[in-house]
């Protein structure tokens, strides 16, 4: 059952004061949140400190429970608002934000976000329509919940790698450094088991100085291995109190059951979450950061592909990209090339023979041009190859593997033409661990840089069981539960997609009833945004 608190307030803020302060002193007090917050943990059924997990007062629940803190204002806004400490700590002590005194700030002409500012989800409105969703805007607050030498943070990255990860580990240790005066930071290496079963490294703006120029992360990553009793148990015997998470739809999950199990033990910690995904398949979110840089790699593949198409008798250049749910890389690096044909990605389904078909297709273009480039993302055909081939199970974290889509595609395309006694000259080009590998580019490393930043001040700020993301330009503090409970997909009813299948003029390969069954769903996704509670669960 998807629960929600609803209360009939303005957006309301842990710190309500709005402008720049003069002289505060610190600490002091603040009133508990003027929202009802029903959904929290009753503290008198789960004292600080003790091991019951009961939330509903009958058996162990599960702990990724997180219910949604929803404000609802006038013409139907809703803010999706996030957790904060203060929500189950409420005495908690503010500081004035040391940003206040930071030279490099203070010519900034609004120092501090006002606390009542939100970033609409929905940024195409009807006169007259409902104003809908909206998340929490992103930036530094006028007080803060951790004092410098308080702060104990630590980094981890997990899951796949990506453009950029680099960056953001570079920019939060120097966004707590630099902004906060934070030096106890530290890396959790090699994914979530690492904080029980692997050293950490202390983290400076010294040892993390040129890192962004390099691919991969220096943390290391890994699938798998998320023990929450025992991650939580390594936090809190570290003393850490702001944990960054680094990662995709998994990681995010993870640290939403990291903040439930922080909750619910009463600590006084931050978990926020960076969404990291090559394949940009985060919902909500404008796009995830190494997408653009994935994108760009993509085009010397593809570049490599048409020249040897090109050189040769019915040459075709096949290029497999990564992308196992979503093909936003194949969609964007072929719109952006203009060199190919054909592009196939998971959302669209696929067939081969008769037609309408692709060797149908094939055929025409080499007749037309002599040769030609297709594209196809790794999750393409998924459900075309597992009736000719036997499935290969699962990864470590629960992933499905996926047959190789690439491989198969060349042999299906060469049996073809042989049997029809055509010679053809295919070569496969398969990029996608190199284009995964490499650093970000200019502008990913400043938008990582923006996304760091963002979430320090979450974090400083007090807010926890949050991802930080762009909404429609805008960064904002997003809860855990909006971006795990769906994945972000090339909807192929929207005009990019017709923007492609018009750039590569390849055969829409949908039957009536796909185009039925997609225009339901982007159906389903628009009345999300119309401030309906999301229906979200453990
Ligand atoms: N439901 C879940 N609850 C707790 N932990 C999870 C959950 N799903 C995944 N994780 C953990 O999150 C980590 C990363 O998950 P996963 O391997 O799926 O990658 P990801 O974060 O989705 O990144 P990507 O898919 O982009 O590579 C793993 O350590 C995994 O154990
Ligand atoms: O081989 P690995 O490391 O499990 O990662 C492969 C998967 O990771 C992703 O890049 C997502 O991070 C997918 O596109 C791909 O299927
Ligand atoms: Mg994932």
């Amino acid at each position: 059952m998807a629960s929600s608190s609803r209360t009939d307030a303005a957006a309301t803020d842990p710190d309500p004061a709005p402008t720049r302060p003069t002289d505060t002193p610190a600490p002091i007090a603040v009133p508990s949140p003027r929202y009802l917050l029903h959904h929290l943990l009753d503290r008198r059924d789960t004292p600080r400190g003790t091991a019951s997990p009961v939330m509903d007062g009958t058996a162990a629940a599960p702990a990724a429970k997180a219910e949604a803190k929803l404000v609802s204002g006038e013409a139907g806004y809703v803010l999706e608002d996030v957790p904060h400490v203060s929500d189950y700590l409420p005495d908690l002590p503010t500081y004035p934000n040391p940003l206040q005194d930071n030279p490099a700030y203070s010519v900034v002409k609004q120092y501090f976000v006002d606390p009542d500012d939100t970033v609409c989800q929905k940024i195409v409105v009807h006169k007259g329509g409902s104003r809908g969703n909206h998340f929490r805007r992103a930036g530094p607050r006028q007080r803060v919940y951790f004092e410098s030498d308080e702060v104990h943070a630590c980094i981890v990255t997990c899951g796949g790698l990506c453009p950029g990860l680099n960056t953001v580990i570079r920019e939060i240790v120097c966004g707590l450094s630099d902004m906060y005066g934070v030096s106890k930071i530290l890396g959790i290496q090699g994914g979530y088991r690492g904080f029980y079963a692997r050293n950490t490294i202390n983290l400076t703006p010294k040892n993390v100085n040129d890192i962004h120029k390099r691919g991969g992360t220096i943390l290391g990553s890994s699938r798998g291995g998320h023990d929450t009793t025992k991650i939580v148990d390594s936090i809190q015997y570290r003393g850490i109190n702001q944990v960054y998470v680094i990662g995709g739809d998994g990681s995010q999950r993870g640290a939403g059951v990291i903040f439930e199990e922080v909750r619910r033990r009463g600590l006084k910690v931050a978990v926020a979450g960076i969404p990291k995904t090559i394949d940009n398949d985060i919902p909500v979110i404008d796009k995830s950061f190494g997408f653009d840089s994935a994108v760009e790699e993509a085009q010397r593949a593809i570049n490599a592909a048409h020249v040897e198409a090109g050189s040769a008798e019915n040459g075709i250049g096949l290029v497999k990209l990564m992308g196992r749910y979503s093909g936003f890389i194949a969609h964007y690096a072929t719109l952006a090339s203009r060199d190919v044909d054909c592009c196939l990605i998971p959302e669209s389904p696929f067939y081969l023979e008769g037609e309408g078909g692709l060797f149908k297709f094939i055929e025409k273009r080499l007749k037309e041009n002599g040769h030609m480039v297709i594209v196809v993302a790794e999750g393409a055909g998924q459900k075309l190859i597992a009736e000719n081939m036997k499935q290969m199970g699962q990864d470590a974290s629960g992933n499905a593997l996926l047959l190789d889509v690439g491989l198969w595609l060349s042999q299906k395309i060469n049996e073809h033409f042989k049997k029809n006694k055509t010679t053809i000259n295919l070569k496969y080009i398969d990029p996608t661990y190199m284009i995964r590998a490499i650093p970000s580019n200019a502008s990913d490393n400043v938008y990582c840089t923006l996304l760091a930043h963002s979430v320090v001040h979450g974090a400083m700020a007090g807010y926890t069981g949050f991802t930080v993301g762009q909404v429609n330009g805008r960064h904002c503090y997003i809860p855990f539960y909006k971006i795990t409970e769906k994945q972000n997909k090339v909807s192929i009813t929207d005009r990019m997609w017709a923007r492609l299948l018009s750039s590569t003029n390849q055969p829409s390969f949908l039957s009536k009833q796909d185009v039925e069954d997609a225009k339901a769903e982007d159906e389903r996704a628009a009345k999300l945004l119309d401030g309906s509670p999301s229906n979200h669960k453990a």
